[in-house]
Order: structure tokens, then sequence, then C-alpha cells
């Protein structure tokens, strides 16, 4: 566990310091709560369930990579499972500052990557941005969304983002987080390229149908897998490779453990992550290989 999430954790007043202690310590923690766990957790706790979604925050915030602001975001989205993902921001010195991924999309890109389809609410310590509110209007059920901020109580995401933009103005009804298989298929045995391609498959990209996905291999052999995650406003999607470094960042791995990178997108598309790719794992590490394949 890294140092700033013991720090949230000692910062919390009993007893649910002792009950978060219990959860986040336990080695197969992931950054998620399961629906079961978080309930035990507001039994001993005697919070109610937005007291507690909000106490927690500390520990989202605490896996933010913030080197540029040092303003530590964390947020907290719940899956129609039950269970909570948390996320942090990430921005990467040596890149344009439109590479950096916020809390928001942190959170929401781990609960796509670990399979909901849809989420209840989200929780964030800080009044989500413009761009984050356009983000989270791509999702599957964007207008029951609820969004929960500190003293405040719980609104839906329209009412922060009135008349809203969004994908059926471009004719779109494939939302953010809807299951899908775009059904690539490439004659690969290496396991990183079909990670990759597994990532490609579940893609979001609506708008350009540049499919793509990128895998990142750490150095204890740990694949992280990344979707593009468009949107309708084109400015606000992820990149795939933000989605797999926020989740091995997520995964309590830093990115100077990084140790070889696949992207994958769709031959002859209408654009290409290729440079943008290139140019961040060049300031991340010049020396970390990255494969490319256009299928
Ligand atoms: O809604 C917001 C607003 C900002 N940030 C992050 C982005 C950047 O890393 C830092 C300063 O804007 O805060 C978020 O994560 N969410
Ligand atoms: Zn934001």
């Amino acid at each position: 566990m890294r140092a700033s999430v013991q720090e949230a954790i000692a910062a919390l007043p009993t007893p649910f310091k002792e009950a978060v202690t219990k959860i986040v310590s336990a080695p197969k923690f992931d950054a998620t709560i399961s629906a079961q766990d978080y309930a035990e957790l507001l039994e001993k706790a005697g919070l109610s369930d937005a007291e507690a979604r909000v106490a927690l925050l500390p520990i989202a915030a605490a896996y933010s990579v913030a080197p540029i602001s040092k303003f530590y975001v964390g947020a907290i989205a719940r899956g129609e499972s039950g269970r909570l993902y948390l996320g942090a921001n990430m921005e990467y010195e040596g890149v344009q500052l439109n590479q950096s991924v916020h809390a928001e999309q942190s959170a929401i890109s781990h609960a796509w990557l670990k399979g909901e389809s849809q989420l209840k609410d989200i929780t964030i310590n800080y009044s989500p941005c413009g761009h984050c509110r356009q983000f989270m209007n791509e999702l599957k059920g964007a207008e029951s969304l609820q969004v929960q901020l500190p003293d405040r109580e719980a609104k839906l995401l329209h009412t922060y983002l009135p008349e809203a933009f969004g994908p059926s103005d471009l004719g779109i009804d494939q939302p953010l987080l809807a299951p899908v298989n775009h059904g690539l298929t490439v004659q690969e045995d290496d396991e990183l390229i079909k990670a990759a391609v597994d990532a490609t498959n579940r893609s979001h990209a609506p708008y350009t149908r540049n499919l793509s996905g990128v895998a990142v291999r750490d150095n204890q052999g740990n694949v992280h897998m990344g979707m593009y995650a468009e949107n309708a406003a084109f400015n606000p999607s992820m990149p795939p490779l933000q989605v797999a470094l926020n989740l091995m960042n997520l995964a309590d791995v830093s990115l100077a453990e990084i140790q070889e990178v696949v992207l994958v997108e769709t031959a002859n598309a209408n654009n290409s992550h290729l440079q943008d790719t290139q140019a961040m794992l060049e300031a991340l590490n010049p020396d970390i290989p990255l494969s490319y394949l256009a299928i």
C-alpha cells in the first residue's frame, strides 16, 4: 500500500478507520469495495450511505498522481452491482495538459474495465469540471446518474449539466459502458497483443470508428488493459494508454514499472493514437518498447 493511502487511512475517524483498514489492507484489495464489504462498513461505522462515501474520498484521492497541480482529486463510482470503484486524477509531466485524466474519468473507466455496464452514482471531493460533466453524459443511464459532493445533497448529473449536448445530437445511441464486442481477431499467440486486441474489442469509438486498445506489461509480468473511450464533444475522450495507465496506478503499480506496451487500432481510420502514445511513453521513459498493430 502506498504511503499516501496509509496516511489517508490514519487520518480517518474511529470506528470508520478500523473498518476501512480491514478492507483496504486485505491482500486482494484492488481499489474497489464490494457491496457486501460496504454494507458491513456502514453498519460498523454507523454512517449513512452518503456520509460513508464522502468519508472514503480521501482514500480515493490518495491514488492521485498530480506532479503539476498538486491538486488531489478523488472520485468513487458505484456500479449497478453495488461495487464501489475508486479513482483519482493523473497528470503527466512532459506532455500536453490535455493528456491528463480527471478523477471522475479514472473512477468511471475503472468501473468499465472491471465489467460494470451502468453506474448508480459518483461521489467526488470537488465539484466536477465541465469536461467531466460532459464525459459523464456519455454514460449508459446518464439521465439517472446521481452526483454526490461533500456537504451537499445528491443531485442528478443533468442538474449539473442543464440543456446537455450529448451522443444523441450526433445520432449515436451506443452509450459508454454498454457491453460490446466488436469481434476483431488477429492470429497471434503473444499474450500482450491478445490483451490489446481484447481491449480494442471493448472500446467505445462511435464517432471516429477508430476502435483502439492498449495493453501494458509491468515489470512483475502483470498486464493492464486500456480501452479507448470517445466522447460526443470529442475533447473529453480518454485515449487507450491513459485508461491502461490509470488502471495500473489503481493496481498500485507505478509508472516507473512499465516494461512494454502494445497499441492496437483500426487500420485506415480517420484518426490515430500512435503519435500521442509514442509521445506519452517518450515523456515517461524513452526506453519503453511500443509495438503497434493496425488491424
Ligand atoms: O473535475 C475535475 C477537475 C479537475 N480535476 C483535476 C485535473 C487536474 O489534474 C487537476 C487540476 O485541474 O485537477 C479533476 O480530476 N476533476
Ligand atoms: Zn474534470
